[in-house]
Order: C-alpha cells, then structure tokens, then sequence
C-alpha cells in the first residue's frame, strides 16, 4: 500500500478520498530530526509552508528507497530544494491554481485596511480609545496600483482593483502581453515612480535577498503604499520600518515575513502596519481545491 504523509495538514475530504483510493495517509507534523527518519516510511510528502524539505532531508529519503512525489499544497515551492529533489529521481509538485483569487482578495482587503486605518482603528477601539480624528484616510478608487509580478494572482487582484477604480499597471519578467490588456505594462522603475499603491505578486528571488529595499523605496512616490503577500524578504524589512518612521512609505500590509513565525518586533508592534500570520490561501475554498488537486496529482502519478 501507497503511504502519504500530509505533513503540514491536509482538507479531510482530500484524506476520504485517497483513503477510498487505497492509500494510507498519516496526517501528522513532524519536526526534524524525526522527520528525517519518518520520511523513509512513504511514498509521497504533502507539504505546506512550514515543512522545509531542503538537501539533507531528501538525502535522508532517498536512503529509505521509497519516496517518489513531494507535494507542496500551494504555489510557492522555495520550501523545497526541487533541482536537488529531481536530480535524485523525486518528482516535486504544485498545485499553482488553488489559491489565487483567496490571495488577491486578501492583498485588496490589506489594501482597504492601509488606506483607511482599519487594522489600527481595531486595536485602538478595542482599547476604548474613540481616535476619530487620526483616522483619516484615502479613496483607493482614482489611485494607481503598481503588481510586481503578472502571474495567476496579481492578474485576480487587478481585475478586483480595476471593479475599484483604480488604474492598474504591471511589471512582469516576461514584458507585454497582449492578453494583458487593459492593463499597463511598465518597468519596474516606472512602475515605483507612477504607483500609489505597490503589490507583490512574484516568487522568492533566488539571487538576492530583497527586491525592494531602501534605494528603491527612495524611487518611490513620497506617501506610497506597500503590499506584500508574495514572499517573506521581498521587502527588506528594516528598511520598509525606516520608510514609515519617516513618513515615506504610508502604510503597508504584510502577511509573509522573512522569517515566520516573524520575530522582528519592530516590525509586528508597527501600527502603520496591517499584518496577518501567512493567511493568503487560508480559506476554506482555497484549501478545497488545494486538496482536490492533490488528490488528482497523486492518482494520476501512481495510474
Ligand atoms: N500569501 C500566501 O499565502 C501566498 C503567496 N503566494 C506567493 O505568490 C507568488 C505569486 O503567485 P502566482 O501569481 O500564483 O505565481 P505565477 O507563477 O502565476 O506568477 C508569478 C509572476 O511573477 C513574475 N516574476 C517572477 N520573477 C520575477 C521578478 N524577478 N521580477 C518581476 N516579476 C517576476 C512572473 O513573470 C509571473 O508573472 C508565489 O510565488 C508565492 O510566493 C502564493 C500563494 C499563497
Ligand atoms: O500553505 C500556505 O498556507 C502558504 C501558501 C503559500 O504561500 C503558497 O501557496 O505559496
């Protein structure tokens, strides 16, 4: 019997039906060094963010002869050494399409957030505090929202902000698209000095630490603001603090962090910050259709 390991969680109805299929899921988390041996033991390794299944863990794998398939339940696969998984005859998968339009409606609920105080006017309130007068906030209709990145996700959040008002423009590795259209594609420099809004919507870089940090902020429109809920790091995130200390950056929204859980305080107390815990595909659609494609991944692999 085909064994998987769901080592970050998986949706029970995911569980039902490759049980049904004949397979044994052992839904279970496992930090190292157990999950080097425990991996040994399966055949397949369903990950989400928080298992890093890096060289010596696949090194561990490949000495139990059994593994074949490593799943990341997700889009972002730099929690996996995936040249190094394939070299040694791993296949390494993703499930690219699951989560974008949870992600887009998170990174434009952030945006809503940021230009209104909402995440603060929360704590504030809670606090018995009647701040009325601090709260003074911006339309985001007329605004010009800068996506860095033009994969599945960003082209969901420029359909949403377009329904807002807002004029959308692009920056991709790939240039211009006709399909692309209406939207606007720029360079990334024109892109940091025409946007009123900035969010990222590409993958982990692979060369360098950060995309943004503080050069580039300097480029940028004096009282912009900034969207992460790509990668961790992709904004620097001492330089993104100094910004809105000095009143550069207005306000920013992040929910993936350098290093997570983050335990950059300066960064969690920051109330011109709207953060949330890594949540982009945390709803219970996104994680549905993470789990069907899982399922439809893992059938189809072993066929
Ligand atoms: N917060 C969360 O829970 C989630 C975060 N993500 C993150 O969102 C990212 C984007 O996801 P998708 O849109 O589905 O990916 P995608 O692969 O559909 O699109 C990525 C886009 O980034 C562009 N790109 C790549 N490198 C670039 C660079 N150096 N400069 C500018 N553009 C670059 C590509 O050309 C492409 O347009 C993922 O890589 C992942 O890191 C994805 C899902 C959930
Ligand atoms: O599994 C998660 O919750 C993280 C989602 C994510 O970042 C991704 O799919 O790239």
């Amino acid at each position: 019997m085909k064994r998987i390991l769901a080592a970050d969680g998986m949706e029970q109805s995911a569980i039902a039906r490759l049980t049904q299929a004949g397979f044994e899921v052992v839904d279970a988390h496992y930090e190292l060094p157990e999950l080097s041996e425990k991996i040994k033991e399966f055949d397949v390794i369903v990950v989400r963010s928080a298992t890093k299944v890096r060289e010596p863990l696949i090194d561990e794998a490949v000495k139990g002869g059994r593994l074949k398939l490593i799943i990341r339940g997700g889009v972002g696969v730099d929690n996996i050494d995936v040249k190094y998984a394939e070299e040694k005859g791993i296949r390494v998968r993703n499930t690219p399409n699951a989560s974008s339009a949870s992600v887009a409606e998170l990174a434009i609920g952030h945006m809503f957030n940021i230009a209104r105080f909402i995440h603060s006017a929360n704590v504030t309130m809670r606090q018995g505090q009647w701040n009325k007068k601090h709260y003074n906030g911006i339309e985001l209709s007329g605004k010009t929202l800068g996506l860095i990145g033009f994969g599945r996700i960003a082209k969901e959040v420029a359909k949403r902000a377009a329904a807002l008002g807002m004029t959308v423009i692009y920056t991709n590795r790939s240039g211009p698209h006709p399909e692309n259209e209406p939207y606007t594609y720029v360079t990334l420099e024109e892109l940091f000095q025409k946007a009123d809004f900035i969010s990222l919507h590409m993958p982990k870089l692979a060369d360098r630490p950060h995309l943004i940090g503080k050069e580039e902020i300097e480029k940028m429109k004096d009282g912009v603001y900034l969207i992460n809920t790509a990668r961790g790091g992709l904004i620097d995130e001492e330089a993104l603090c100094d910004a809105l200390d000095s009143g550069k950056v207005s306000a920013a929204a992040i929910d993936v962090f350098k290093e997570e859980p983050t335990k950059n305080e300066r960064l969690y107390t920051h109330d011109k910050i709207s953060m949330t815990p890594h949540i982009g595909a945390s709803t219970d659609e996104a994680q549905e259709r993470i789990g069907e494609e899982i399922v439809n991944i893992i059938l189809e692999f072993f066929a």
